[in-house]
């Protein structure tokens, strides 16, 4: 089995755990709070232009043309194509937009997601390491909107278009990742096989964190309280 597979297979149940939880479960009924939603862009928002950058951080890190040109589509795809998403979002809050992202915020659990990435980025050579990291990003959304689409019918629904996005734009980025640390994984060690893994299920897991940072809107504040 491809060393990517097995990784899915082992974060399934985290992905499934995603879908019960109270931000998509509200996406689902078509009601969750308009404050959740404001959270989540808030965060999203900066986070993508981070998200944005550390692909260009492997650029170094790459050698062929090929993978070079996808980055840099990737890096436009995440500035230019994932707004359509937010904007669903902020149509739903009723909110404008450029309004909600004026004043974006690291909250605690966005802010410990992008370092672990940034962290992968600077501490190892090889691509792979931070591609782990990176690749839950769209993994994790496309399997969401999937399990979403497959379960439930989202004509009328407000969040029909977010669903969509995800549910169909993720594919061939994915292929592409899965493509790079399959490759490094073969040749790699035992130890660094189990970082790649690590790297992999931290992020789903952060993932599950980030939609629950907005659902409960988490502050730095309130982690203290
Ligand atoms: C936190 C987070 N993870 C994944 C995606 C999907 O690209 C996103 N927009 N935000």
């Amino acid at each position: 089995m491809m060393f990517t597979q097995k990784l899915k297979e082992e974060v399934e149940p985290i992905i499934e755990s995603i879908y019960n939880d109270p931000f998509i479960q509200g996406m689902v009924r078509g009601d969750l709070s308009k404050e959740a939603v404001i959270h989540y862009l808030k965060a999203d928002h900066l986070y993508l232009n981070e998200f944005a950058k550390i692909y260009s951080l492997l650029i170094p890190k790459l050698d062929d043309k090929e993978g070079i040109k996808f980055l840099l589509e990737q890096i436009d795809f995440v500035m230019n194509g994932e707004v359509t998403a937010h904007y669903t979002l902020a149509d739903y809050a009723q909110v404008d937009y450029k309004t909600i992202i004026k004043d974006g915020e690291w909250y605690p659990t966005s802010d410990h997601y992008i370092k672990h990435m940034y962290f992968n980025a600077y501490r190892y050579s090889d691509a792979a390491f931070t591609i782990c990291a990176m690749a839950p990003c769209p993994y994790v959304y496309q399997q969401v909107a999937l399990k979403m689409k497959e379960r439930h019918n989202f004509n009328g629904n407000p969040f029909k278009d977010w669903v969509d996005f995800y549910a169909k734009e993720m594919k061939p980025l994915m292929e592409h990742l899965d493509g790079w640390v399959d490759e490094f994984a073969e040749q790699a060690s035992e130890t660094e096989r189990a970082i790649l893994t690590k790297n992999f299920k931290e992020s789903c897991i952060h993932e599950k964190r980030f939609f629950n940072m907005a659902y409960t809107q988490e502050t730095w504040e309130s982690v203290v309280e």
